[in-house]
């Protein structure tokens, strides 16, 4: 690989002797990562189900290392948002923001998800998820993922910083700036991130990552942390982004992150020689078996540090514990319900009175026959951008509710009463992935007419309708297998 010259004379100068090394690196292959979404399945589970060949991330709790051949993006496993497809490195930033449920936490450069799907299964429902891009096309693919990955809690929204900033003054208590960076880091993973390159990028980023980075400080509530992050290598991107902070907003101090052996510190020398930028962390591709990446974690003074170490290990046990979970049926709360008219409620019954999963009614918006459930403690939003509030649940249509794809992926098997359960080795799997009619005439059916909801090995795909013995394929033609 031929890196480009005033790039390398650069890291020769950060890296001294240990430049070789580092260059050497850019010849050994690439790893490939994926996480494990805690909010469907635990990691002992998914270890034993799993027909890849899995090696654990070793810093990271629910990542493993996967082999190419492996291909777990074409597995039904993969469709029912069981893991998240994410260079190791890059599963960094989220695993080191400690997010407890019930938490109020932003992300605000999140596009395409891969670190807003983390933050959001460790809120395990509970709380509110703000995930932001400024890019309208990257938003719609955060969308998709986090819909995936059956979160419920999510507002999403399509703004720049500086709009958000005032409604949402010391609102959160955990914020992730994982900022458009030059992209040093991903040169290896990523050859054409390498050709977009040139000398003046990371002074060209570090003004917007500036001017991020004080919005973020803004919308933190005193006690807060924000966690800042860059795949990148430039010393303007890194350190002296977070020297920039510490220079501007005195009620802001870098705390550790909780570390591993290969983690390498920050460099004060690169940036003006604060000795407490060595609490930032450094991924080096030729220390770790992972790309280039940068964190540093920041606390807000004026209330007690909470390092939310608890809630990481019940976030990656949850998804065991909900599976065994039972509850009454969701139309039972809807007879008290304000917000919705009679014969709305009359429909919704009928559709509900099979579904076994807690539903706050209050919380459930109507919007022109569409069903939402928005999450609490947001608030009035008036005015912002937004692509979704909470979860789509469905369509009212005339005398009947439609579930939607989105509030398939947000149901465990135990929440519906009314399942068709395929092995992932059944060749009907992918059909119905496809879009494509299947029969299920040798299956054991609890209904003969209606909604199914379609499961593999216990993980729901999406819906189907079952009409005259025929299943109608109800998956979203949009998410299709190719
Ligand atoms: C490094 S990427 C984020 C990757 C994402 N966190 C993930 O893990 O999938 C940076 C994102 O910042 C967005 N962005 C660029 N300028 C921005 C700004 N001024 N405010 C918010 N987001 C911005 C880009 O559209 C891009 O999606």
């Amino acid at each position: 690989m031929k890196l480009p010259e005033a790039f390398a004379d650069k890291m020769k100068n950060i890296l001294g002797k240990e430049y070789e090394a580092f260059e050497a690196g850019y010849d050994m292959p690439r790893q490939y990562g994926l996480r494990v979404n805690t909010l469907k399945i635990s990691t002992e589970k998914f270890e034993h189900i799993a027909p890849f060949h899995l090696t654990k991330i070793p810093w990271i709790e629910n990542g493993y290392y996967y082999e190419e051949e492996d291909a777990p993006s074409r597995h039904p496993y993969y469709y029912a948002g069981l893991y998240y497809l994410q260079e190791p490195s890059a599963m960094t930033p989220a695993s080191r923001l400690p997010v407890n449920p019930g938490e109020k936490v932003l992300d605000l450069c999140a596009a395409p998800g891969g670190k807003a799907t983390e933050l959001g299964a460790r809120l395990r429902g509970e709380g509110l998820l703000v995930a932001n891009d400024i890019s309208a096309s990257r938003a719609k693919a955060l969308l998709k993922n986090v819909e995936v990955f059956g979160i419920p809690n999510s507002f999403l929204i399509n703004e720049v910083p500086g709009n958000i900033s005032d409604r949402f003054e010391e609102f959160f208590d955990k914020i992730l700036v994982d900022a458009p960076c030059s992209g040093e880091g991903m040169f290896r993973k990523e050859p054409e991130v390498m050709k977009a390159w040139s000398e003046d990028k990371p002074a060209a980023c570090a003004r917007v990552q500036k001017e991020i980075i004080l919005q973020a400080a803004k919308m933190l509530r005193p006690g807060g942390m924000l966690l800042y992050s860059t795949c990148t290598f430039s010393p303007e991107e890194n350190e002296q982004v977070i020297q920039y902070l510490l220079d501007n907003r005195e009620d802001f101090e870098l705390v550790p992150a909780k570390g591993y052996d290969g983690f390498s510190e920050g460099r004060p020398d690169l940036a003006g020689g604060n000795e407490e930028l060595k609490k930032c962390v450094r991924i080096w591709p030729h220390k770790m078996q992972g790309e280039g990446h940068f964190l540093a974690l920041l606390h807000k003074k004026g209330d007690s540090l909470n390092t939310g170490a608890a809630a990481v290990t019940s976030a990656v046990q949850d998804g065991q514990q909900k599976e065994e979970k039972a509850v009454v049926p969701a139309s039972e709360g809807l007879k008290g319900a304000k917000n919705i008219t009679k014969t709305d409620k009359a429909v919704l019954e009928e559709f509900f009175c099979d579904v076994y999963m807690d539903i706050d009614w209050s919380r459930v918006e109507i919007r022109k026959g569409q069903v939402y459930y928005v999450p609490g403690a947001l608030g009035e939003q008036r005015g912002v951008n937004f692509l979704r509030n909470g979860l789509y649940l469905g369509e009212l249509k005339k005398d009947r509710f439609e579930p939607s794809q989105s509030f398939a992926m947000a149901l465990h098997k135990s929440d519906y009463r009314i399942c068709l359960n395929f092995p992932w080795t059944d060749s009907r799997v992918s059909k119905y992935l496809r879009g494509e009619t299947v029969t299920v005439d040798d299956m054991p059916i609890k209904r003969q007419r209606g909604w199914q909801l379609i499961c593999v090995n216990g993980y729901p795909l999406g819906w189907g309708k079952l009409v005259n013995g025929l299943l109608k394929n109800k998956y979203l033609p949009g998410w299709r297998m190719r």
